[in-house]
């Protein structure tokens, strides 16, 4: 399990704004299951930019359990529910020594995990994929697991197994393997174990929806992502960022000439109100802190994290909701989300002004009081989603779209103070296209190094660090970079791993993959031995991107993944976090604030901080600030 530490130990908390620290330190998206593995905590303590982490082990924490005790209102399926639980763990342990290898806990879970979900895994096939012999307490040990998959990349090549007992794992870190199931052959697979997880907090939104229930709903939803929209979210963002500027200079002022902020807090703050604005016209920023919506919110997000990395899933005992306590309260916790959800989709259907999608993309948003998605879902005409998946579509978005956001603005920060030459391009862009003015979408297509910055971020931080696939029927994988030239061959059922960031630290893709440095996605590069199959990186693949990205990259860079089920909110994403780094750093200088190998970065479904982003903030001096006419929009 990926335990969330306390951040109240440290020091630099005494300082951090009153707004922030109300709210549980850290919490993780929740876009893939890595790995289900047992209790560990791993941090990667990262060096500046450019250099490689060094990795150690920290504590173990587990979940508290209570003594099982059957409740009152417990059903007949509860009851046969106890019984599963206890029996597999009996029978562990002979299945344990059967095995002869590893370790009980090891082969504990593993049995759990196969009884519990009712099959064992099918022959998926793979045979010649080269195959690495792990165990699940070597990844649970020493290293964090992306770290792990890595090393075995290295050592193995684009395409291997990893064999856990009954459970196998293909995983895949070359681009011609990506760019086929994630686009050539997209719909011969879905979200597999990520699904499983998600199902219980997302229902049949867009991420964990079966291919039938997508396909639907996602020609739904991208309308509502349109140009007018955009224009009024970058309002919005700027609007929402001047209010973190505002808790900025409240902090300096009360710390008289700076304050130490963790600016992850301050960014998760916002990027809450930003897409609870943005997808249901809900200000999280208005409510009082310890309102218990957004307590909900942090608390579903916990779990979602929790799920994610415990590779047991005793939650889909039906009693354990009823008597393990995390599981009682996360149950309370989406109940308070649902209510208030449902009671905005209510509002929303009461109101409704049904009309055509062009007519609605054509409204005159400066003067409509409820520019948001769900406004905009309910009222297109022909659309008759039932509230239920209306819920599920909004709840995967406020998912998706909130610490995602806040994380690359995180590390795009931090990435910046320890690149100053590039702090300073960046500050340089934004005083000469946006000066004072809040950026519309005009400054944000002319800040191409700002923008830049943000990609490189994403490159060395990727948000999700896996993607999950899972094959609905036999195919042939393609054997990219010096792989078998007769390609592998995979089953139904087979379970794949996309490692973004095995992807995006590849030292076949990327000249000196380890450094900080925006430029490179101005440059071309090759590599001979993938035989004409790979591209390589060719900015001018995609002119007037707003990143780069799977075409420019062809299929090396996947911040948003690629093909059919490739990132909905990407551009919602990029905008809201070019508006709020410029107006950031126009006004403020963020130095880090401890040592930047006391940056710890905790592992588990994303790539967050352990202990927070602590950065001394100091309002940069007036006369540094030049007052500029706005420019026109340049090619990006
Ligand atoms: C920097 C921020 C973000 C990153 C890095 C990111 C990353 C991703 C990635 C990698 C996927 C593909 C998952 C897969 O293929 O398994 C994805 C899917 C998705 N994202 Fe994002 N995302 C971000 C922001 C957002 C925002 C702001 C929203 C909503 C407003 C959003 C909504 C979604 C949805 C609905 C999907 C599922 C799309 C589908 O299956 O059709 N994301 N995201």
């Amino acid at each position: 399990m990926l335990a969330l530490q306390n951040a109240s130990a440290l020091p630099y908390q005494q300082k951090r704004l009153n707004a922030t620290t109300a709210l549980p330190p850290r919490v993780a998206p929740t876009y893939v299951q890595p790995l289900r593995r047992s209790a560990a905590y791993n941090t990667v303590h990262t060096k500046p930019c450019g250099l490689r982490p060094v990795l150690f082990k920290h504590q173990q924490q587990h979940v508290q359990h209570t003594r099982p005790s059957v409740a009152a209102s417990a059903s007949p399926t509860d009851l046969i529910g106890l019984g599963l639980f206890f029996a597999p763990g009996l029978a562990a342990v002979a299945y344990a020594l059967y095995l002869g290898k590893g370790n009980l806990n090891d082969g504990l879970s593993r049995l759990l995990t196969e009884v519990s979900q009712g099959y064992f895994q099918p022959d998926v096939g793979g045979k010649n994929i080269p195959v690495s012999e792990g165990q699940l307490s070597d990844l649970a040990g020493d290293q964090p697991l992306f770290k792990a998959l890595y090393q075995w990349f290295i050592d193995y090549g684009g395409v291997y197994k990893l064999a856990f007992g009954p459970k196998a794992f293909i995983v895949v870190s070359d681009p011609v393997v990506v760019r086929h199931i994630l686009k050539e052959n997209t719909f011969n697979y879905d979200k597999g174990v990520l699904a499983e997880i998600l199902e219980p907090i997302m229902g049949k939104g867009l991420i964990p929806a079966d291919l039938d229930t997508w396909k639907v709903r996602r020609r739904a939803v991208v309308p509502a992502f349109h140009k007018q929209y955009y224009e009024v979210m970058a309002k919005m963002f700027g609007d929402c960022t001047m209010r973190s500027v505002q808790k900025l200079d409240e902090a300096i002022a009360a710390g008289q000439r700076d304050a130490v902020v963790d600016m992850e807090s301050e960014f998760l703050n916002l990027g809450l109100e930003i897409i609870g604005l943005g997808v249901f016209n809900y200000d999280f920023g208005a409510i009082n802190k310890e309102s218990p919506v957004i307590k909900a919110v942090y608390g579903v997000l916990k779990e979602a994290e929790h799920r994610s990395t415990f590779y047991i899933p005793y939650w889909n005992i039906p009693i354990t909701k009823y008597i393990v306590p995390r599981q009682v309260q996360f149950h309370a916790d989406l109940r308070v989300i649902n209510d208030c959800l449902d009671s905005l989709i209510q509002n929303a259907q009461e109101t409704r002004q049904e009309d055509d999608s062009e007519a609605l993309q054509n409204r005159d948003y400066s003067k409509v009081k409820d520019p948001s998605l769900l406004r905009f879902l309910v009222d297109m005409r022909g659309e008759d989603a039932t509230n239920k998946q209306l819920r599920d579509d909004l709840m995967t978005m406020l998912i998706a779209g909130h610490e995602t956001t806040a994380a690359v603005l995180t590390w795009a920060l931090f990435c910046l103070t320890q690149k100053p030459a590039a702090m300073a391009k960046v500050v340089e862009e934004v005083d000469r296209v946006v000066g004072d003015r809040m950026p519309n979408l005009d400054d944000i297509r002319a800040m191409s190094y700002t923008r830049a910055t943000l990609g490189e971020s994403l490159r060395l931080y990727p948000q999700p660090p896996l993607l999950i696939r899972r094959a609905l029927s036999e195919d042939k994988l393609p054997p990219g970079l010096n792989g078998d030239p007769n390609g592998y061959p995979i089953g139904k059922g087979a379970d794949i791993f996309i490692s973004v960031w095995n992807l995006h630290h590849s030292p076949h893709l990327w000249k000196d993959p380890e450094e900080f440095r925006p430029e490179r996605f101005t440059e071309s590069f090759e590599n001979p031995g993938f035989n004409g199959a790979w591209a390589g990186y060719r900015p001018e693949a995609s002119p007037g991107a707003l990143y780069p990205n799977e075409v420019t990259s062809d299929f090396g860079f996947i911040p948003f993944g690629g093909g059919a089920r490739k990132c909905i909110g990407d551009q919602f994403a990029l905008f809201e976090a070019t508006v709020a780094l410029a107006m950031l750093v126009r006004r403020f200088d963020f130095q880090l604030a401890v040592k930047p190998s006391q940056v710890g970065m905790a592992t588990g479904a994303t790539i967050h901080t352990a202990n927070g982003m602590p950065m001394r903030v100091t309002r940069r001096k007036p006369a540094e600030l030049k007052q500029v006419e706005p420019q026109v929009a340049g090619a990006v």
